[in-house]
């Protein structure tokens, strides 16, 4: 069994287990009750590139990240600097995360916020917008077509806009058969959880125009970034060089200044 297989494995159990204490009529009332979704695209999509910034206790790979005592600190720190949007992984048994992490950092921030975990059914797109997230990750490789297809289309019409990953050219082509508007090329494949920075130059040109590329993991600081930039990403996704280094909040400001820089600008 793969890595994801095994992580996904452990997502229904735990999936299982809020099924049965919360309903869908449930979870459909408090997510009515929720701000209204912001644009996902609109927040990522401008003239520098964008810096999504992540709440990571611990990765499958590495283990232990961070402690992370209050996630919505560190949101409004990430905020701060400058972000674009903040992802939390609310996967509990590798990444350490939440719903509950999701709600506070949703009550904190103005700024779009991700919902990160592997999403396999519906209930997870209207526990998202019940926890006040306006976009929601789909991973290609966790889902069969029909699926990504259905999850796609209902997470658009609850207002959630779907951050659609993919690590290879294949999984590209179902993003875009299923419609996604914003993919993420994911430096490390899940199967195997090793990073090859250099699938998002690989794959990133593949991308239609008009959607918008972020590229996913490995980014280190701003010259991870420019060479991003430079391969046509119009916004990073940020984790562990954020959660284990010292000052947040200008560790994202010296990436959003990077992503500004008028020579990343002129070949956009
Ligand atoms: O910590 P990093 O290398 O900066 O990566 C962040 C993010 O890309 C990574 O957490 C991620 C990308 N896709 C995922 C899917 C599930 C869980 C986690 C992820």
């Amino acid at each position: 069994m793969s890595v994801l297989d095994e992580i996904i494995e452990g997502v229904r159990a735990d999936l299982a287990e809020r099924q049965a204490q919360v309903s869908l009529d449930q979870l459909k009332e408090r997510a009515a009750e929720a701000p209204p979704a912001k644009d996902g695209v609109a927040a990522l999509k401008g003239d520098s590139v964008t810096v999504i910034c992540e709440v990571k206790r611990s990765s499958p790979s590495k283990g232990a990240l961070a402690a992370i005592a209050d996630p919505a600190g560190l949101a409004a720190d990430y905020e701060a600097g400058g972000a674009a949007a903040i992802s939390v992984l609310t996967e509990r048994r590798r990444f350490g995360g939440s719903l509950a992490d999701l709600a506070e950092v949703r009550a904190r921030v103005d700024i779009p916020v991700l919902r990160k975990d592997f999403v396999v059914t519906s209930y997870q797109l209207w526990e998202a917008r019940a926890h006040g997230a306006d976009l929601v990750l789909l991973i290609v490789a966790a889902l069969d077509q029909p699926a990504l297809v259905s999850l796609v289309e209902r997470a658009e019409s609850i207002g959630l806009t779907p951050l659609v990953e993919v690590h290879d050219e294949d999984e590209l082509e179902r993003a875009v058969d299923a419609g996604a508007r914003i993919i993420g090329v994911n430096a490390r494949d899940l199967r195997t959880l090793q990073v090859d920075r250099s699938t998002f130059e690989r794959v990133a040109p593949e991308i239609p125009e008009g959607i918008v590329r972020v590229a996913e993991s490995g980014v280190r600081g701003p010259h991870d970034l420019i060479a991003y930039a430079n391969e046509g990403a119009d916004a990073v996704l940020v984790g562990e060089s954020l959660v284990t280094g010292r000052d947040p909040r200008t560790a994202v400001a010296d990436l959003v200044a990077a992503g500004a820089h008028p020579a990343l600008r002129q070949g956009r």
